[in-house]
């Protein structure tokens, strides 16, 4: 019951103290010797009233909570403002107010205040929220975007000043040129040399500002480019496997070029033309301020349409963005893959997946077109009828003979340039919009956190390389219900050869990616020298692990070039070293160019056994401490493959070797042998204890001898 009295009981307190409030002012007010301004008293007493609603709201107990946030705020600026506002506005249009000045604080006066803040109520609460709900996440989305993107214009903010001058003195000095000319128009009285020496002056400036302003947006365009593709780098692993190239490079490159291009070229003409827009305005209200007044209060119309219509230009300009992103992808896939796509005669399979992409696009684009096309129509219309508007009252205005004739014909020629001017920032304000809704995109990546653990601190002297997995359990963040790991625990030791063996599909790179801490195990520990992976400094560990995979990828640089990625400092000695080690500096020296041989896109110009050696140097020129092979040498033949293994058996006596392989002739001389089976260790030990075991690792050996013999015995056939 109490409850339920709370609201009325406020209302009536927040009336009480408002009538007192309104009765005190309208004692001072009929004092006659105290104030005579027209003004203050109106404007004192609706901030007093204000205030006072506002000091209810915050202090009654009993106050509704909306009177207590934002909306009650409003709530008490339009209910204690209306007058003095109104009032305010009569006086610029020149009508009359004494009765309005004197009466406001009347019953009357007080009545009907409260209805137009009833009316103004039901309508916020009617209209407001339906518009709201969707566009206010959006709204502060697009704010935090444009902070961000003027974020990136404060460090040059002496520039933008100088911009500002001389976009200010070349408008004020085109505008007193057109002035002049308009006069002299009127007057007859034509000088066309004085119009172009007056017009030239202010080119020069244009020119500056220009210059100046196109220079400073292409240095924030690069540094943006520049940050999304760090930002990008710095990504997990896991985000890579989720988000494909094409998307990746799309919006590196076409939603900064879509978001500088509009910034630079509309920002810049909006610039001049806002410019344009004030030092008309302030011509007009010379001339007369009812008509200005009577202009100014039209601008909401033609300013309606351009809002709505950027508003789903931002929207649009998102999708197409995405589209053309997919569309980039399927180009990107078909050419890195091209001798794939040739050996299946598929070109025009890729050629139709790039049209439907391209469809997609096209059908936006339509869309995009037309909302143009009628977006422009209806700002010219509804300008026109301003103009429309304004002639008709300016004549009434003449006829009452407010404004002479004179005045009119200037004013009119004033306002077709300043709506021409509107119409103009109208047209290119969705194209700012497009450059937001292009920002959001960019800045999804800037903002994204990656997934991954933060770095660590420990980058010891000295590294023994002791590897331990304890009890892991793991499942890749595209599949998490399956667990690709099960309970793995492991342990490789320094100086020995651990061979890692085991059906396709079982978990063995994964194993090397949380080696590499490219994810994180969702149970379990791993210790590096008894030390959790995660203390160590990233960089730190990717020198001291070195990692060969199944498929290594090349750079499309020299031979010379790829091996010392990574180590750019080390010596040609340190290179052509690891070369030998890798059993590829024979080979290497034979090739063209020897070491500054281009390796080609991928490494598509040297073999597949070749590019594992280039490989395997690469690695090794780091010095690993401990050297992961996941399946390196599968494309080497048994003979390099066995020079490969017996030189790092040599050199690389203290380092910590994983090797995973499906061949039987890199297994069998490894120091410890561990058999994983379904994401988990099936069997370990050496060759002779695993064979002795007569179980999974048996079923490989006998597999891989069977299969060595039918490859001999279909040799032997064919050669009969
Ligand atoms: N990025 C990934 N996202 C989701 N699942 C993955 C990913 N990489 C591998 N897998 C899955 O994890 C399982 C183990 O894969 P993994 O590459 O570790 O096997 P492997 O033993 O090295 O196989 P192979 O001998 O054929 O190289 C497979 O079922 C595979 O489909």
């Amino acid at each position: 019951m109490k409850d339920k009295m709370a609201v009325p009981l406020f209302a009536l307190l927040a009336v009480c103290v408002d009538v007192s409030a309104v009765m005190f002012i309208g004692a001072i007010q009929l004092s006659p010797s105290f104030i005579n301004n027209t003004f203050i008293l109106p404007w004192a007493g609706g901030l007093l009233r204000t205030c006072l609603l506002l000091f209810v709201s915050f202090t009654y107990p009993g106050s509704p909570a909306w009177m207590r946030g934002f909306e009650g705020v409003q709530t008490a600026v339009v209910h204690g403002l209306v007058y003095p506002v109104y009032i305010s506005f009569l006086w610029a249009c020149d009508r009359p107010i004494v009765e309005l000045v004197w009466g406001w604080h009347t019953c009357q006066g007080l009545l009907q205040g409260y209805a137009v803040l009833a009316l103004s109520l039901l309508l916020w609460k009617r209209h407001v929220p339906t518009l709201l709900p969707t566009a206010k996440k959006e709204k502060t989305e697009q704010k935090a975007s444009l902070q961000r993107l003027l974020g990136y214009m404060k460090p040059f903010s002496g520039r933008f000043a100088a911009v500002f001058f001389f976009v200010v003195i070349s408008s004020l000095g085109k505008n007193m040129c057109w002035v002049i000319h308009i006069n002299e128009t009127l007057l007859f009285n034509c000088n066309n040399i004085s119009k172009y020496y007056c017009n030239s002056k202010h080119a020069v400036c244009e020119f500056v500002c220009d210059l100046i302003y196109n220079i400073t947006m292409s240095r924030i365009h690069t540094s943006i480019q520049g940050l999304v593709f760090q930002s990008v780098l710095k990504q997990d692993i896991a985000f890579f496997d989720k988000s494909s190239t094409g998307d990746i490079v799309s919006r590196i490159t076409t939603d900064t070029n879509t978001m500088s291009e509009s910034l630079s070229e509309k920002l810049s003409l909006l610039m001049w033309y806002f410019m344009r827009v004030v030092f008309l305005l302030g011509s007009m209200v010379l001339l007369s301020r009812t008509l200005t007044f009577f202009t100014v209060l039209g601008l909401p119309i033609i300013w309606i349409i351009p809002e709505f219509s950027g508003q789903f230009y931002q929207k649009l300009s998102k999708q197409v963005q995405e589209s053309l992103a997919k569309a980039n992808d399927v180009a990107t896939e078909t050419f890195s893959s091209m001798k794939t796509v040739r050996s299946f005669a598929n070109e025009d399979g890729e050629t139709e997946r790039y049209r439907k992409c391209l469809e997609d696009t096209y059908a936006l684009n339509k869309v995009e077109a037309a909302a143009y096309a009628a977006s422009t129509w209806t700002n010219s219309m509804s300008s026109l009828a301003l103009k429309v508007s304004i002639l008709y009252y300016g004549g009434r205005l003449v006829t009452g003979s407010d404004v002479s004739s004179g005045d009119l014909v200037s004013f009119v020629l004033y306002e077709l340039q300043f709506t021409s001017a509107v119409e103009v920032l109208m047209s290119y304000w969705p194209d700012v919009k497009k450059a937001v809704g292009a920002s959001e995109k960019i800045f999804e990546y800037v903002d994204r956190k990656p997934d991954i653990p933060p770095n660590g601190s420990l980058a010891p002297q000295t590294l023994k390389g002791h590897v331990q997995f304890k009890k892991i359990t793991f499942a890749y963040p595209k599949r998490p219900d399956t667990d690709v790991l099960k309970n793995v625990s492991l342990e490789l030791k320094p100086g020995q050869i651990t061979a890692l063996v085991g059906p396709s599909g079982s978990g063995k790179s994964t194993i090397v990616s949380l080696l590499e801490r490219f994810y994180q195990p969702q149970s379990g520990k791993i210790l590096l020298d008894q030390t959790p992976l995660l203390e160590y400094k990233d960089q730190y560990l990717h020198e001291k692990i070195s990692v060969v995979s199944q498929e290594p990828v090349l750079f499309a640089r020299s031979v010379q070039e790829n091996i010392k990625y990574g180590k750019e400092n080390a010596s040609d000695e340190e290179m052509s070293a690891a070369a030998k080690l890798a059993n590829a500096d024979d080979f290497i020296l034979n090739l063209p160019k020897g070491y500054d041989t281009d390796a080609g896109e991928k490494g598509g110009q040297v073999s597949g056994g070749q590019k594992q050696r280039i490989a395997i140097a690469r690695a090794l020129i780091q010095k690993p401490q401990i050297l992961v092979l996941d399946d390196a040498t599968s494309s080497l033949d048994t003979e390099s493959e066995h020079r490969v293994y017996s030189a790092l058996r040599k050199e690389l006596k203290n380092c910590t070797v994983l090797l995973i392989t499906h061949r039987l002739s890199g297994v069998e001389n490894a120091d410890h042998i561990i058999f994983l089976r379904e994401g988990e260790v099936a069997e370990e030990g050496n060759h002779e204890q695993l064979l002795a075991k007569h179980g999974f690792y048996e079923e490989f050996v006998n597999q891989q001898n069977t299969s060595i013999h039918r490859n001999t015995g279909d040799v032997t056939n064919s050669s009969q």
